[in-house]
């Protein structure tokens, strides 16, 4: 068995799974934990920041670091998961944004921008198990996946209009890439939560199971399929798909930076912000 050396990791843990399959640590951080079935080679990517994974600037780095080790570790795929029983990704942390630091706030987003571009620009198959609810950036994160399998009773969406924002060009390309225009344009003008059985009929994700385990096998079947083709005519295949969105954000990175940064500052969005946080805080109670 080859045993893979991470540079952020030293040498590799080995957790045996079953009789058949050996899982091994990758990489492992406070925030997230990279482990590669031996077997399969298929490596599985979980977010682990309670409460609900909000992606702050430190949770986004190790994320876009974590895709980079699977790629520069040959893993055959990668699944996003969540260690939550209940959330995948409750979306852009409000508190980066919510009152906040100019530099931190640049360094946020400039994290977000290379995670994107890292994940859906991937060149290895890519595939969300969406085990809770995946609001905003959650879903940014899914849908930049290519395929999606979610659990039953919980939520996903762009849902930026509801808090007064306004979903960037490459967080519509993402959805417009899963969705059709007509479904996209009305659900991210009504910032629309779609049910799992509503995400299914739309085809905001591809298969719906009852269990994250389900959830994991169907990733891997999904991935599976291109057991057979050559990876690298995968890969282009995949970029030309995808090269206009990428180059899009890649081009004007600075002018969406600026923009975003002048859509939160602004004192209203800063007000809209701040009384979705309180309503949040009072649900919660
Ligand atoms: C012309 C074009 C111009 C374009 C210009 C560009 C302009 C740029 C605009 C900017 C775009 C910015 C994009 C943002 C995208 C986002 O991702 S914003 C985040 C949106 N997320 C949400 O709305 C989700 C909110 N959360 C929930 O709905 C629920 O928490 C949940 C369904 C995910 C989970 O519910 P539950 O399990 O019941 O947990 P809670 O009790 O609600 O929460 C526990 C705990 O977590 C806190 N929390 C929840 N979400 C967040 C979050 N996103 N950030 C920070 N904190 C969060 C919540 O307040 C609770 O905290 P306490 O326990 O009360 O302390």
């Amino acid at each position: 068995m080859n045993i893979i050396r991470s540079a952020r990791f030293g040498a590799s843990t080995l957790i045996p799974k079953n009789c058949w399959s050996v899982v091994r640590s990758i990489s492992s951080t406070e925030l997230t934990k990279l482990e590669v079935n031996d077997k399969t080679g298929i490596a599985v990517l979980t977010l682990n920041r309670p409460p609900v994974n909000s992606l702050n600037l430190e949770l986004l780095t190790d994320i876009r670091n974590s895709i980079k080790d699977a790629e520069s570790n040959k893993c055959r795929g990668l699944i996003l998961t969540s260690s939550s029983n209940s959330v995948f990704s409750a979306g852009l942390d409000f508190l980066e944004m919510y009152q906040p630091k100019e530099e931190r706030l640049k360094s946020f987003w400039t994290a977000l921008q290379s995670t994107w571009m890292t994940l859906y620009g991937s060149k290895i198959p890519t595939a969300a198990a969406i085990n809770g609810h995946a609001p905003a950036g959650g879903c940014l994160l899914a849908t930049s996946c290519e395929y999606r399998v979610m659990l039953p009773k919980f939520t996903i969406g762009l849902n930026e209009t509801l808090i007064g924002i306004v979903a960037p060009n490459w967080f519509m390309n993402s959805y417009l890439n899963v969705l059709p225009r007509r479904v996209a344009e009305l659900a991210l003008t009504q910032g629309k939560m779609f049910t799992t059985a509503e995400a299914q009929q739309v085809g905001l994700v591809d298969d719906v199971v009852n269990t994250k385990e389900e959830a994991i096998a169907k990733c891997e079947e999904f991935i599976g399929l291109f057991k057979k083709i050559n990876p690298y005519a995968r890969a282009l295949t995949k970029q030309q798909f995808r090269i206009n969105h990428l180059q899009e954000l890649e081009q004007n990175r600075e002018q969406d930076l600026q923009a975003f940064i002048a859509a939160i500052t602004n004192p209203s969005t800063q007000a809209a912000m701040g009384a979705y946080l309180e309503n949040l805080k009072k649900r919660s109670k």
